[in-house]
């Protein structure tokens, strides 16, 4: 996930639409054998969004395991790592126009970057209505969990609120 960060505190979140159809956030597989977690994070950014973004494990916000039913083989667990990479609006600009016409995935397993709309609109619309789309595996309960971080980073009690304690089940 990127998010832009500029003076006035304005977040501009980044998801994908992927080739199935589905909402999710760029990223893929890795092989721990071959890569750490965030080398294999910046080659798949590399791949689909067209851009060298370095991860570092300081982005790294939350992990999780997600029922058999989502890995790809019913014997296997698959562990989930959500990373948040902060940008500058300029950079996020050059993501979009890069995952749009260089990135080696576009057009194949990825069908374009979308921007995440943060506001409300009377009725029914922005973020409610995006929420209501179809997600990846727990691609949802990951933005959701992502943006209560970045706008709220700490309860009173100095724990972070989760998206469990807004009673979101991550694979929904
Ligand atoms: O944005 C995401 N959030 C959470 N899980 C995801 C997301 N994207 C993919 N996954 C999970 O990872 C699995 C593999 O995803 P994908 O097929 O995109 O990886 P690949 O490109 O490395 O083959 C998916 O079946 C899904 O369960």
């Amino acid at each position: 996930m990127h998010q832009c960060e500029c003076n006035s505190r304005c977040l501009f979140p980044q998801m994908q639409m992927r080739f199935d159809g589905l909402l999710g956030f760029p990223g893929g597989f890795v092989n721990l054998q071959k890569e750490t977690l965030e080398t294999g994070l910046s080659r798949e950014l590399w791949e689909e969004l067209g851009v060298a973004i370095p991860i570092s494990v300081e982005d790294h916000v939350v992990s999780c395991l997600a029922p058999a039913l989502f890995s790809s083989t019913s014997s296997s667990c698959l562990i989930t790592h959500l990373y948040v990479k902060r940008m500058e609006e300029e950079q996020i600009l050059e993501v979009e126009r890069a995952a749009a016409s260089t990135a080696k995935d576009h057009g194949h397993e990825v069908l374009g970057m979308i921007r995440v709309p943060l506001y409300t609109i009377k009725g029914e619309g922005g973020l409610a209505s995006f929420l209501s789309h179809s997600f990846i595996g727990n691609a949802r309960s990951q933005l959701v969990e992502s943006l209560l971080q970045s706008y709220m980073p700490a309860t009173s009690q100095g724990l972070p609120i989760t998206a469990h304690a807004y009673n979101l089940c991550p694979f929904t």
